[in-house]
């Protein structure tokens, strides 16, 4: 008997999985149970680069998640509506909901998931989070066993495959910008991107799984890289770091609190760091947890293949649920979402950070001194000051914090920033 599948969206995304479901032979038997039903698009006309009866295709996306006839129904648009109604529309009419959207999920998680246990159909998303490596299912079942204390991770394909050409090659920001949207890296609106919100909405989501708690998508503290320049990826280099924009969740180990860090921000890894060769659309998460250890999980973070293979697996794992169990089944609860209570999220001022600062200055006598006095006023100890070279006639100074408060840190900044020697302070950035 075929599994029959609604795909809400062929796209990038879409159009992988269309090809996996299409061409089953050599994969998994249960591939070729799964049978497309029907196919939401925005526009018919579009040249599709799948070979789909056109019959599928419809622009009436309420009916494919009203279809009785279809048993998941596969959210592949992007955006937040209408991909949030027709997926509590398709929970509604008893479907189970494979979907990418980490942009929905992180935002309206709480009210799917409440109304998907309710109904007591699955909600998988092993997609939505470092594409096509299989992150989710492992937090939620093989590390099940672990207190999870951090996860660090690399989660935006794009971005890392814009900030590896500019350290590798010298690329233009923009112009490597242009070139992830060709490949079908980027969001719609790749600004999700560039400002980190899309990484935010990974690490929410990983956190919430890994520390067993709902998130609040606005409690993610998150800076992009719009900001990161030529300038700062060569004197990262020379200081033995590379730039890598880093998502955080962990345990904050400053207080006995229950409180979570979670972070997203361009990070200083020293290029020891699991995670600093972690290079162009590729992703990696590293995971800590007692009694494991470390574990690292590595692969193409964004892309149609690759996020095609998280799709097509989340709906052969709910296939295989079906045939062995039967719709009626309880719902397993390792797999499904229950979480009640929300997690505290320490304020970002209350965070212990290193920090990289870079200085423009006039090349007077006793400005090193200046900018000690500053940072020493405000207990930020600092462990490197480099006066690395000169700009337009201006010195260029270069500050490595230890790890310090970002309170003080900030407040040193602004004690700082009005000092008469001080022309501008174009770069501040976080060190692992
Ligand atoms: N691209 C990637 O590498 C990855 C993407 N994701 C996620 O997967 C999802 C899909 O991304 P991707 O495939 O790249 O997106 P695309 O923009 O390539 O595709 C979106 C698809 O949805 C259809 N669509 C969008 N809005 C509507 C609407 N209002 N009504 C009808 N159809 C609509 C489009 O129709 P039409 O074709 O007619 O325009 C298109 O087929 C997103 O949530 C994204 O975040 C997750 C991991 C990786
Ligand atoms: N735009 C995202 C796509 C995958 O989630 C990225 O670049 O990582
Ligand atoms: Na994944």
């Amino acid at each position: 008997m075929a599994f029959k599948i609604g795909l809400l969206g062929l796209g990038v995304v879409g159009t992988g999985a269309a090809k996996i479901l299409l061409d089953p032979v050599g994969r998994h038997p249960v591939v070729g149970e799964i049978e497309i039903h029907r196919v939401g698009v925005r526009s018919i006309d579009r040249p599709r680069d799948v070979d789909l009866p056109p019959h599928l295709l419809t622009t009436d996306l309420e009916s494919i998640v009203r279809d009785p006839e279809i048993d998941i129904v596969v959210e592949l648009l992007g955006g937040l509506e209408p991909a949030r109604s027709l997926i509590l529309e398709a929970i509604e009419h008893g479907k189970h909901v494979v979907t990418a959207n980490k942009a929905v999920i992180a935002r309206f998680g709480d009210e799917i998931y409440a109304r998907a246990n309710e109904k007591g159909v699955y909600v998988l998303l092993e997609a939505s989070v470092g594409g096509g490596i299989p992150v989710i299912k492992p937090l939620k079942q093989s590390l099940g066993a672990n207190r999870i204390t951090s996860i660090l991770g690399i989660v935006n394909g794009t971005t890392n495959y814009i900030l590896t050409e500019m350290t590798q090659k010298g690329a233009d920001f923009a112009e490597v910008l242009a070139v992830a949207q060709k490949l079908g890296y980027a969001e719609a609106d790749p600004t999700a991107d560039v400002d980190g919100l899309d990484a935010a909405d990974k690490i929410a989501i990983l956190a919430s799984l890994g520390f067993g708690g709902r998130v609040k998508r606005e409690d993610v503290y998150c800076e992009g890289i719009r900001k990161i320049s030529a300038v700062d990826i060569t004197y990262a280099d020379r200081l033995g770091f590379v730039i890598k924009l880093l998502a955080i969740a962990k345990d904050s180990v400053e207080d006995d609190s229950d409180t979570l860090e979670l972070r997203v921000h361009p990070t200083l890894l020293p290029k020891t760091h699991p995670l600093a060769n972690i290079n162009g659309v590729y992703n990696a998460i590293l995971v800590e947890g007692e009694p494991l250890g470390q574990v690292m999980f590595y692969g193409p973070g964004a892309g149609s293949g690759p996020t095609a293979s998280a799709v097509v697996s989340d709906v052969m794992n709910i296939v295989g649920i079906l045939q062995s169990s039967g719709k009626t089944a309880t719902l397993d609860p390792l797999l499904s979402c229950t979480h009640q209570h929300y997690c505290q999220i320490a304020p970002i001022e209350e965070l212990y950070s290193r920090f990289y600062a870079r200085f423009l200055c006039e090349d007077v006598p006793g400005v090193i001194g200046h900018l000690g006095t500053a940072f020493g006023d405000h207990s930020v100890s600092l462990e490197s000051v480099v006066q690395i070279g000169f700009q337009g006639g201006l010195a260029e100074i270069v500050v490595v914090t230890h790890n310090v408060r970002e309170g003080n840190f900030r407040e040193a900044l602004r004690a700082i920033d009005s000092l008469d020697a001080i022309h501008s302070i174009p770069s501040i950035l976080r060190v692992l």
